[in-house]
């Protein structure tokens, strides 16, 4: 579904990641780690087409970008916005409503229904200012539920959150991968990681490992990546390496 050829991806003409040859196929439970600066927000906003590549291809095959569901990190998303849950939530309707469209019965519906798979039942006309983190991030899911896409990517979804709340949103990945969707989540719960993604991708700037969980998460594979974070430059410009260089 996801395949990458010696991409680059980077801010001013500054590679975050580099050379990156990558298939992942669809139906994949695949975590991104890496640590701190390792590039793996870049490569979702890659995937999003928020970013172009500076070098190299990134192919989405047989899925248009409209079916990407993508969750940014909490801390990117503007909690005092003036909305309610109904609304936040209905957002993942856009594509049946257009820019402007009106919420119908149906609707409502729809989304009293992914609230209640998220466990938020009754919120449904509360301002988003009033939640606390973790029936915000319960609220994003339920947008989630409703876009009903062929590819999730989630940014960091359980930072900052309690284990209940976690374990309840898991569950719903465990779902949404059970019924054949793809699922790219960033993560920095090594155990987290190990219980719950039957594969990973390791990042540092340029790929680690890519693999079954326990073949990537590896303390050799670690090291690896800790030592290319420090020994890459900031402020270095394209390189212009070719695939067969990297290979
Ligand atoms: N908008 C931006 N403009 C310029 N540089 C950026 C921008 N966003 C990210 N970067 C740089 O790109 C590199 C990779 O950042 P990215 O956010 O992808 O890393 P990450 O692996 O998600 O990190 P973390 O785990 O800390 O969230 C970092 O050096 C970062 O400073």
């Amino acid at each position: 579904m996801l395949h990458c050829e010696n991409l680059t991806l980077g801010y001013d003409r500054h590679p975050a990641i580099h050379h990156l040859n990558l298939d992942v196929p669809a139906g994949q439970l695949l975590a991104i780690v890496g640590p701190n600066g390792a590039g793996k927000s870049t490569l979702l906003k890659g995937i999003m087409g928020q970013l172009k590549p500076l070098q190299g291809h990134l192919q989405l095959n047989g899925i248009e970008r409209e079916q990407i569901a993508y969750l940014p990190q909490q801390s990117r998303i503007d909690r005092q916005f003036p909305i309610s849950v109904t609304e936040l939530v209905g957002m993942g309707l856009w594509h049946k409503l257009g820019s402007f469209g009106r919420l119908t019965k149906a609707h409502r519906h729809q989304i009293e229904h992914a609230l209640q798979a998220v466990g938020m039942q009754g919120f449904a006309n509360r301002p988003i200012a009033s939640l606390s983190g973790g029936q915000m991030q319960r609220t994003l899911f339920a947008r989630l539920y409703l876009q009903n896409a062929e590819l999730i990517l989630l940014d960091e979804p359980f930072n900052a959150i309690d284990s209940r709340t976690c374990q309840d949103l898991l569950q719903l990945l465990q779902h949404w991968h059970q019924q054949g969707r793809t699922i790219l989540a960033v993560l920095h719960d090594s155990e987290q990681v190990r219980h719950h993604f039957p594969y990973s991708l390791l990042l540092a700037r340029q790929l680690v490992a890519y693999g079954a969980t326990t073949e990537v998460l590896t303390p050799e594979n670690w090291q690896r990546a800790r030592h290319q974070i420090e020994s890459f430059d900031e402020h270095a410009p394209v390189c212009h390496q070719s695939e067969k260089d990297v290979a």
